[in-house]
């Protein structure tokens, strides 16, 4: 378990490139196994959970090809279908919860999908109904044997197009039953379709892999099924999750940062929400200026004047994956918030460590917190603490830079899931962080 030293304090200034976006780069690497052609992706993150999918491709037989950083092409064209049974895909795959993806693109190709009950954040029941009951309409056999928490779908004689309301608009579920539903004869509608950008750029790459997909965009998805994809060359988006990571830690660290190439116009509220909390955030071209906030920051209130409310809801609604850092940001500013998680019922109780560094929060029930700020009238006190899941050990670290003395970090490996290269880009920015 690695742990990281931070001297709090210290102001930070400069500029920062976000990396390749983490839930797409997930999304896109499964959609490799498609094809028997070479797929090119350029700015894939070096981080944990990625790196980990690309270890289970290989073993899948993918061969992989590195060009230079974050650019690899991967070609799926001679498979070992058998390590799908092994013992060490039974530990891999459980690892991290973008690994559920390959299902969907290996049952339209081959007629069989497998997965161990996948891994990822521990933050409140992770259902996969949504992925199961999608391949079920599209005619494929279920199965699941509980004592080793394996899954399997089936459908020898090829998936066969339909339509289907989605019970949620889950993420990896509706990826999952795109790249299962361009293989299957006939057409398909996905109605309640998540819609986050990620969907959106696999839906691209498929169709420049040949697929036939209309309502790109949207939560209503018409899929062609078609028998023939090719290799293509797919760019990732910048991570949306990574870009709110820096405006909160530049606001609370009092720090000028500029965060180069955005793609602001696949921000969505992002930037609207961060100015509810009253964080100047400043277009320049494709790039974020977040002005040192030497006054700092002062919630906004409804027009009714009550209080104000930040809540997550499925895209274009407030990603769920900014609302612990949202939170630690808001332990500053001046006046109060309630934060409401709506989607995860484990994602707020790391608010107990920010409580024992002075923060001033209540945790009204496991869905819902209130937070006073302290307007930098009292700094938050360095402590020790274990990071719980990736977003809440950012939002520690957040709290760690601005805290008066020297915090430590536990379980950073949850950081890391997520994050290139965290402590040695904060060191570039001024900050004093070491890894033990
Ligand atoms: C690898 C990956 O891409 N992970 C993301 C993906 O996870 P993932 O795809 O696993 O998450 P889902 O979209 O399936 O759902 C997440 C949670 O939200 C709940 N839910 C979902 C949809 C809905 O309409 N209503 C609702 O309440 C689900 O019950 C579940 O508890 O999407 C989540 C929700 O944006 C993000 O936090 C994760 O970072
Ligand atoms: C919840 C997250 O990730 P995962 O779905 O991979 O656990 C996240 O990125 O915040």
């Amino acid at each position: 378990m690695a742990t990281f030293q931070i001297e709090g304090g210290q102001k930070l200034k400069g500029e920062i490139q976000p990396q390749g976006a983490k839930n797409e780069a997930l999304q896109v690497l499964c959609a490799v196994l498609l094809t028997s052609e070479e797929v090119r992706i350029d700015n894939i993150p070096n981080i944990r959970d990625v790196n980990k999918l690309i270890d289970i491709l290989e073993n899948l037989g993918v061969k992989i090809k590195k060009l230079g950083h974050g650019s690899y092409t991967f070609q799926g064209d001679d498979l070992n279908l058998e390590y799908l049974e092994s013992k060490l895909f039974k530990e891999e795959g459980s690892s991290l919860r973008g690994s559920i993806m390959i299902v969907g693109p290996l049952l339209g190709r081959f007629g069989k999908g497998y997965i161990p009950r996948p891994g990822g954040d521990k933050i409140g029941r992770r259902r996969l109904d949504t992925h199961f009951e999608g391949f079920i309409k599209l005619g494929a056999k279920f199965r699941y044997n509980k004592e080793e928490r394996f899954y399997g779908v089936e459908a020898p004689k090829g998936l066969k197009g339909t339509y289907m309301l989605l019970e949620e608009a889950s993420v990896t579920g509706t990826a999952n039953i795109i790249m299962a539903a361009v293989q299957a004869k006939g057409t398909t509608t996905i109605y309640n379709a998540a819609c986050e950008p990620y969907i959106q750029q696999l839906c691209k790459m498929l169709v420049a892999m040949g697929a036939k997909i209309s309502g790109i965009g949207s939560n209503l998805l018409t899929i062609e099924g078609v028998k023939e994809f090719h290799g293509c060359h797919h760019n990732i988006l910048p991570d949306m999750i990574e870009i709110g990571s820096w405006i909160g830690l530049a606001a609370m660290t009092k720090s000028e940062i500029t965060i180069k190439n955005v793609s602001w116009d696949n921000l969505g509220l992002i930037p609207v929400t961060f100015r509810k909390l009253g964080i100047t955030i400043e277009q320049k071209g494709d790039d974020i200026h977040i002005p040192a906030h030497t006054k700092g920051y002062e919630v906004q209130s409804f027009i009714d004047g009550s209080i104000m409310n930040i809540s997550d809801a499925p895209w274009p609604g407030f990603t769920p994956d900014l609302l612990s850092i949202m939170l630690v940001v808001a332990t500053q500013a001046r006046g109060s918030v309630l934060i409401h998680q709506k989607m995860f019922e484990s994602r707020l109780f790391f608010v107990d460590k920010l409580i024992d560094m002075g923060a001033k929060i209540i945790l009204c029930d496991p869905h819902r917190a209130t937070i006073i700020g302290h307007d930098f009238q009292s700094k938050l006190k360095a402590t020790t603490m274990t990071s719980p899941d990736i977003r809440a050990g950012i939002s520690l670290l957040i709290a760690a830079l601005s805290a008066k003395g020297t915090s430590t970090i536990h379980n950073i490996e949850q950081i890391d899931r997520g994050y290139e290269n965290i402590d040695g880009r904060l060191r570039a920015l001024g900050a004093k962080i070491t890894r033990i």
